[in-house]
């Protein structure tokens, strides 16, 4: 593993897959100016939009989310994840899927959303992930790099569930995704604190990407995309607009931080 620049992409994602894959390229590019070498997209990045529209739309939105991927990772030369879009299960229902891919477009990992987000948040809104999107049975990848570290995926919601990031740790992970779309009113209190917790019990970097502002109608996004280093330092906060938070992924960093709070190999249970 080495030191390189990593990017948390923010963007306000609509209902409209073309446009939002015109503002995703244009992070991309930005991100890759200041020299990041793996960037990722926050979930949704490819459509927001009434969980109707987005199952009408899947087949489109998962063809085209997975070729603009390849794309965007061979022609920048950038290892790349796709936080979440959805891949059809059938007629009626979606895998939510994280993707990874190399700089040559090539696959690494894949991962479909275990945990889906079925809540009544106090501002009114009521979610229902479950009504279009098919759950996951299996535990996320941890993808083993050479160069980067070992990545391990997770989706927005999962953030709430630190057994599945004790399983990354378990597994090997020096690196942990966390794509999401964290609503306005949850994300202003568990967001920051939730990323922290996971980098800091488990000594790893945790990269989140985010979606940020008003998608349609009332749907509200937090924002904060944000890079944490394993001692639980905030190295980048994207705010509340689209861009782009990029900080340093240093495995000497990583290694001091292990030393100092050797809490993983203290661990009893799991
Ligand atoms: O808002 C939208 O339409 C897009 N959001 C999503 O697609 C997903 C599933 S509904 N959001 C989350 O998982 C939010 C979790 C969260 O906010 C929390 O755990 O508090």
């Amino acid at each position: 593993m080495k030191s390189y620049l990593a990017a948390a992409v923010q963007m306000t994602s609509l209902p409209d897959l073309e446009k939002n894959l015109v503002e995703a390229e244009t992070l991309i590019e930005l991100a890759v100016r200041q020299g990041a070498e793996l960037i990722t997209l926050p979930e949704n990045f490819s459509f927001l939009g009434k969980e109707e529209d987005k199952v009408a739309q899947a087949d489109a939105i998962a063809l085209q989310s997975e070729k603009f991927l390849k794309t965007m990772a061979q022609r920048f030369q950038i290892t790349l994840l796709g936080g979440g879009f959805p891949v059809p299960v059938d007629n009626t229902k979606v895998y939510n899927t994280a993707l990874l891919l190399d700089p040559n477009g090539v696959e690494l990992v894949r991962y479909q959303k275990v945990h889906l987000f079925d809540v009544n948040v106090p501002d009114g809104n009521t979610y229902q992930e479950s009504s279009t999107v098919m759950p996951g049975d299996q535990l996320p990848p941890v993808c083993h790099s050479e160069t980067l570290g070992n990545l391990g995926l997770s989706v927005c919601y999962d953030v709430r569930f630190p057994e599945l990031y004790r399983h990354l740790a378990y597994k090997g992970a020096d690196i942990l995704f966390v794509p999401a779309a964290f609503t306005a009113y949850t994300g202003k209190d568990h967001w920051q604190v939730l990323l922290q917790a996971r980098a800091i019990e488990n000594t790893c970097y945790v990269i989140a990407p985010a979606q940020t502002g008003r998608h349609y109608a009332m749907r509200k996004t937090h924002g904060h995309a944000m890079i944490v280093d394993p001692w639980g330092v905030i190295l980048a906060d994207a705010g509340d607009q689209p861009g782009v938070a990029i900080a340093e992924i240093n495995p000497t960093r990583l290694e001091q931080v292990r030393r100092q709070m050797p809490s993983l190999e203290h661990r009893v249970f799991i």
